[in-house]
């Protein structure tokens, strides 16, 4: 099982959960457990600390037990442990961070007034050592790609109204770096492409002048390489890695905004890369000025250059995104799917691929057919804040056994009852596919209002009828059919 199958089987068995267990409960005691492996006959777990392990383990594993097998349709052992190594983690995080807050402060205490050193070190320390304590200024090579993501290039970038001009700006500076327009700063929404296109830039010189020195960074990175040259008393280290590259691409510029100490050692990296001739690219979300407590010096000199925004892609831009996305990663999705899901996921690219991921896992996973009426079950539950915007019926057991009922002329009753000449077992196998298919009930829960049936009686119509859809021409119709009618009704 592949870690996102296991992500998407742990968030099933966490949905199934929530029915059985209040909310606290869930939130303080389930939600916080992280899966780490499920066989066919195990599951896992760790959880933050002895106490939820205890209370899990003394209170909820029936109901563990019982959700994953709904999920799953296998009995598993449920085996957990604590989260130690991040435990230490975090315990080697809060040490290191004092220790070097203490050592930043005596330091700092030479030559500016204790106040000042708290107020200007203290909020980039803390916010450094969330993200790594490790990170150690090392010097790029000639050619060294290893900073760009090898998926972030200009054939790779879908074009449309919104984009065109950063796209046209980001390919111009690629042509001829540090020639016309110097720094490039572009900014946008939340994953809207700045990443992706500050990459392409990368690629593209190093293409046509393979010596190059580029280095993409964060500005999270770059704030820990800062400070952990002021801590281990090396400054030149990091002096040494910045100011020697042709090409620096600095990634959410904006995580500048308020501290002083960085701004003031970006300030001198900019000016000794500008006056050496050298590209300088950034991205924010938002433009120069709007970055707060931002230096006026660094304000003017990020204005001083070519300013680009991107905005969120219209619905034929998004389309053609999914496109580009499905054929990249050999997936087999229907227009009509992508087009379905381009028109509910408008403001943000990064949840438009996710979206389409999780549909095309979740139907491998399943063994489900990728319909419109799929993606829009798994659109229901990933895409809370861009609710379907078109009407859609509810759909459930009922409805999909009257639709089924009323096709085939025979009644509700015949689907629940117990006779089983072709007439009545055919169609009752065609609807426990369609509930299967069209709602997120469980097996056990389809096999129970049709009857009280067992879940395997409903596992084996599944694929009794999902083979004859494969197979058979005038019941793949049928099934059509229906469940444009069950959509529809
Ligand atoms: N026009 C596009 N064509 C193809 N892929 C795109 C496009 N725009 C965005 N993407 C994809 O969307 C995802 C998010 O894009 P990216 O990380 O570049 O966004 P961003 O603007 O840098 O966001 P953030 O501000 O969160 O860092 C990436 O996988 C990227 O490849």
């Amino acid at each position: 099982m592949t870690n996102l199958e296991l992500q998407l089987t742990w968030e099933k068995i966490l949905k199934n959960i929530q029915q059985s267990l209040a909310e606290h409960v869930c939130q303080n005691y389930i939600k916080p457990l992280k899966p780490i492996k499920l066989t066919n006959d195990r599951l896992e777990l760790l959880a933050p600390n002895d106490y939820s392990k205890d209370r899990v383990k003394s209170r909820y594993l029936p109901f563990l037990k019982d959700s994953c097998y709904e999920v799953t349709q296998n009995h598993v052992e449920i085996t957990i442990s604590i989260a130690q190594e991040e435990q230490n983690d975090d315990d080697t995080q809060k040490e290191l961070m004092n220790q070097q807050l203490k050592q930043i402060k005596q330091r700092n205490r030479r030559t500016r007034t204790k106040k000042k050193a708290n107020d200007l070190i203290q909020p980039t320390l803390t916010e450094a050592i969330q993200y790594d304590t490790a990170e150690t200024p090392m010097p790029i090579n000639p050619g060294d790609k290893s900073t760009l993501n090898p998926k972030y290039t200009f054939d790779t970038f879908v074009t449309g109204n919104s984009n065109s001009f950063a796209h046209a700006a980001a390919l111009a500076v690629a042509e001829n770096p540090a020639k016309n327009y110097n720094p490039f700063f572009m900014y946008g929404g939340v994953g809207l492409g700045k990443t992706h296109l500050m990459h392409a830039i990368g690629h593209k010189i190093l293409q046509n002048q393979p010596q190059k020195r580029v280095l993409y960074i964060s500005s999270e990175k770059f704030i820990n390489e800062l400070i952990n040259s002021i801590k281990d008393g090396k400054p030149e280290a990091f002096r040494q890695k910045y100011r020697n590259v042709d090409v620096l691409l600095v990634d959410d510029i904006q995580f500048l905004a308020n501290k002083e100490r960085v701004q003031e050692e970006f300030f001198h990296t900019f000016n000794a890369l500008k006056d050496a001739n050298k590209q300088i690219i950034l991205s924010s979300d938002r433009p120069p000025k709007e970055i707060e407590k931002l230096q006026d010096r660094l304000c003017s000199r990020f204005e001083g250059g070519l300013i680009a925004d991107v905005q969120a892609p219209d619905l034929e831009t998004r389309i053609a995104i999914l496109k580009k996305k499905s054929i990249l990663e050999n997936y087999n999705v229907p227009d009509d799917v992508m087009a379905y899901i381009a028109s509910h996921i408008d403001n943000n690219v990064r949840e438009l691929e996710g979206a389409l991921t999780q549909v095309v896992a979740r139907a491998s996973l399943c063994h489900y057919p990728i319909t419109n009426q799929f993606a829009m079950n798994v659109l229901q539950h990933i895409a809370i804040k861009n609710p379907p915007k078109q009407n859609t019926k509810i759909i459930n057991i009922n409805s999909i056994q009257e639709t089924v009922a009323n096709y085939f002329k025979i009644t509700i009753a015949d689907l629940n009852g117990k006779k089983r000449n072709r007439s009545i077992a055919f169609p009752r196998q065609i609807a426990m596919y369609l509930c299967r298919e069209l709602t997120s009930s469980s097996l056990p829960r389809i096999g129970k209002t049709f009857g009280g049936r067992d879940h395997t009686t409903v596992m084996h119509a599944c694929d009794k009828i999902k083979k004859q859809y494969m197979e058979n021409t005038e019941i793949a119709k049928t099934i059509n059919k229906l469940r444009e009618q069950i959509n529809h009704a």
